[in-house]
């Protein structure tokens, strides 16, 4: 290989959402970008997370509608679940049965120079990957995401668990399933499994669902699974898990067992930053690696998504990509605010937040003022019938007078918090928000109702 060929001015290690669109937009605008991912080339979102995971939950959705249709239209018969429809979409459509070719070729198609192995920098300015090191003049940029994290449970390393990869290749539904960790993952996909007639049970540790989320969400959010007949087990320390082909059982401390025919593991990820060589550029990462508000972890290097602590989100990953890339480019651009970050739990009802929680609020300001409004009292919400569970909460800095988080739970959550966010964003004066005119009847007009009740009394 020529000097030439080992030379270029980017290089990205890893190639989520946000490397992807970096290193193709970097190689648009004519730098020389070697392009590094040892999997598959978009990670873990198209392949393995949001995009299956959705489209699951879509026909999850329309199975439960379905079965509602008797109490709201008349009979559509028999609702008959079949998984191999969905197995096939997010293998045909999806994923392209787990194949990134198409991806490699939109990125060579732009003039980077993609190499599948593992990267690693080995220095300033340099950078090894499938035994050739090369030379990086401008710009070292690492996306190296997440893996699975499996807890260290006596017993779990010798049963045959799933993950997240393996769950979104199935082609068939096991008639049992064990959901441990009732987080973001374990919440949609217990509730996939459920609607596609699998019985199952929720093992959280922690005394919440969607425990990151304001505290009202796991209460409603238990009760829709009660409906949906998954069984929830929450503040439940998991001792040992034993099992054989046929069946896995967990034990709790407490001397409960539960059995199932499969166990999926959703206890959260674990950063693939311990053999990227931060070590040799000086740099130490143990929860999340350090960035600035334009993602530089030190001289010549940047990191993006994951990695960085601010969420683990696809939107996260592409909003620090645009900083990055105008930092490297030499473009300019606002530093990165994460004050209106939104994130959206896709179960039915949606699970939507922006900003802080009315805890955080309190932990970091003096005067906080406090909002909300239960969905189903909104026209649209009581209109819905079904579905319908949630409340909208809004959490004001009251001393300045504005939006500082919201939280909506229920029907079109994800689009309804889009208007909150905004205004978080943007510091709309409440009174301004007060004065506004509210389409009828809609979910968001719930959000009239909640600045109406806003007041400074209410405790975490
Ligand atoms: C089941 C599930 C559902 C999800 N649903 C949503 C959702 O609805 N909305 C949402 O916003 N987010 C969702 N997420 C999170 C989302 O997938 C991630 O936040 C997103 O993929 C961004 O990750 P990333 O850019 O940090 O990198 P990743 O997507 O993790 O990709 C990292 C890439 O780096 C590669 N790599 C790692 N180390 C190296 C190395 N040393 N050398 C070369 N290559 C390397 C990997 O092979 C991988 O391709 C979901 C996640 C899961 C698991
Ligand atoms: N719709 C979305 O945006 C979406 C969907 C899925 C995943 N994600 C992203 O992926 C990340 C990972 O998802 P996740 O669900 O794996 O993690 P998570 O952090 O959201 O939830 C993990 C859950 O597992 C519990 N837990 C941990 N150890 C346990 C144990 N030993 N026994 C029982 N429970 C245990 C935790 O208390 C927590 O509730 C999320 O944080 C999120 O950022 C996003």
């Amino acid at each position: 290989m020529s000097q030439a060929d080992t030379t270029f001015d980017v290089a990205v290690i890893g190639l989520g959402p946000g490397g992807e669109y970096l290193a193709g937009e970097l190689a648009t605008r004519g730098l020389r970008v070697l392009a590094l991912d040892e999997r598959l080339v978009g990670g873990e979102c198209p392949y393995y997370g949001c995009i299956p995971s959705k489209m699951m939950l879509r026909a999850a959705d329309s199975l439960s509608e379905a079965r509602r249709t008797a109490q709201l239209a008349g009979s559509v018969g028999t609702v008959e679940p079949d998984w191999s429809i969905v197995a096939r979409r997010i293998r045909d459509e999806a994923t392209d049965d787990w194949d990134d070719q198409v991806a490699v070729d939109r990125l060579t198609g732009k003039g980077a120079t993609v190499v599948k192995a593992h990267g690693r920098i080995e220095g300033p300015g340099r950078v090894s990957a499938g035994g050739t090191t090369y030379d990086i003049e401008r710009a070292i940029v690492l996306n190296t995401g997440t893996a699975p994290a499996v807890p260290p449970i006596d017993g779990l390393a010798d049963v045959a668990f799933w993950t997240n990869r393996d769950f979104m290749r199935l082609e068939e539904l096991p008639a049992s399933l064990i959901v441990l960790g009732g987080g973001a993952i374990g919440c949609e996909m217990a509730q996939v499994a459920a609607r596609f007639g699998v019985q199952t049970t929720i093992v959280e540790g922690s005394p919440r669902l969607s425990g990151r989320d304001e505290p009202e969400v796991s209460d409603q959010l238990a009760q829709v699974f009660a409906e949906d007949g998954i069984d929830v087990k929450l503040g439940a320390a998991v001792q040992s898990v034993r099992g054989d082909d046929e069946s896995v059982t967990v034990t709790l401390d407490d001397g409960t067992e539960v059995t199932a025919e499969r166990i999926l593991v959703a206890t959260g990820r674990s950063l693939n930053i311990r053999d990227v060589g931060l070590d040799s550029v000086g740099v130490t990462a143990d929860r999340s690696v350090p960035v600035d508000d334009r993602c530089r972890v030190t001289d010549g290097v940047w990191a993006i998504g994951d990695i960085t602590g601010h969420g683990q989100f696809t939107h996260v990953s592409m909003y620090e990509a645009a900083i990055a890339l105008r930092d490297i480019a030499g473009e300019d651009g606002p530093p990165a605010d994460y004050r209106a970050l939104p994130h959206v739990t896709f179960t039915e009802p949606e699970i939507a937040g922006v900003g802080m929680t009315e805890a955080d609020a309190r932990k970091a300001l003096s005067r906080v003022a406090v909002g909300s409004t239960p969905v189903p009292e909104t026209t649209r919400g009581w209109i819905d019938e079904f579905a319908n569970q949630g409340f909208i909460k809004v959490v004001a800095d009251a001393e300045r007078g504005v939006l500082v988080g919201a939280t909506v739970m229920g029907p079109h959550a994800g689009e309804v918090i889009g208007w909150l966010a905004v205004a978080v964003h943007g510091e709309v004066p409440i009174d301004k928000l007060r004065s506004m005119i509210y389409a009828y009847p809609t979910i968001h007009r719930g959000i009239e109702v909640a600045l109406a009740g806003i007041t400074e009394d209410r405790e975490a």
